[in-house]
């Protein structure tokens, strides 16, 4: 079964996706891939660079991720322009790996996907489930992991679909706006209810 991890930012995807590992089961992660096509020597890098110019690059011309952020966060035409160049290689790598777990004989494959709703990748999978938290404690793990201010943290949220309208488009929902091990709790019994656990 092909199963598609997805939330907001900061919902808590990795710490559901650790949990999945832990129990065997293979993790595409679409955020890593998302990382490694935008590397100097990609395709994606040099369109980068051509759409929004040399301001988004650091001294040794890696792309300053921050500075990127800051400008597709806050405008949606831009953040367009960036998904067009970026998604296609992430989703062929995405295909490629999980064609990989497959062929190791691996019977399940998540694909942790933050964007598997507003980019309509639902085809790629048999099962979703979204990890849900309050926006309240939203805003304050964003804050206090990527050490960010309100306006920016609330800035990267409204450029996702409200996760109480994702819910609407997911088979399966957990509530991770308790502790890690309430949230693992109901994880394993959805695993349960599939039959993959
Ligand atoms: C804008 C970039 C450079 C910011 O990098 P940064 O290191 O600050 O954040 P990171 O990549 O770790 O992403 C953190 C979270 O932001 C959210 N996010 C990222 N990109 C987008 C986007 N285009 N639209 C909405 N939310 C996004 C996701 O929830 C993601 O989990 C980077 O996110 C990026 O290249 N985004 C475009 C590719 C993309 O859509 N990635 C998401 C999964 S395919
Ligand atoms: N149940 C929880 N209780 C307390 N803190 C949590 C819980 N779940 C996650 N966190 C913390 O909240 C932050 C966000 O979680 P995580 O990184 O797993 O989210 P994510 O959805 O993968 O984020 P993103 O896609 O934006 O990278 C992290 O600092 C994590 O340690």
């Amino acid at each position: 079964m092909i199963i598609g991890l997805t939330g907001g930012i900061a919902s808590g995807k990795s710490t559901v996706s650790s949990m999945l590992r832990d129990w065997d089961i293979p993790v595409v992660d679409a955020d890593l891939i998302a990382r490694e096509a935008v590397e100097p020597g990609q395709e994606a890098y040099s369109k980068i660079v051509q759409a929004f110019g040399e301001d988004i690059l650091f001294d040794d011309k890696t792309i300053n991720r921050k500075a990127l952020g800051r400008v597709i966060f806050n405008d949606r035409k831009k953040r367009e322009v960036l998904n067009s160049i970026v998604h296609p290689a992430v989703r062929a790598e995405m295909k490629r790996q999980r064609d990989g777990w497959l062929n190791q004989g691996f019977k399940h494959v998540v694909l942790d996907i933050p964007l598997l709703i507003e980019s309509e990748l639902d085809y790629l999978v048999d099962k979703s489930l979204l990890v849900y938290v309050d926006e309240k404690t939203q805003m304050e793990r964003l804050m206090q992991r990527d050490q960010t201010g309100e306006e920016d943290a609330r800035s990267r949220i409204r450029s996702q679909m409200p996760m109480k309208d994702k819910q609407a488009h997911v088979d399966e929902v957990v509530d991770n706006t308790g502790t890690v091990e309430e949230t693992k709790k109901q994880v394993k019994d959805v695993l349960e209810k599939w039959g993959v656990l």
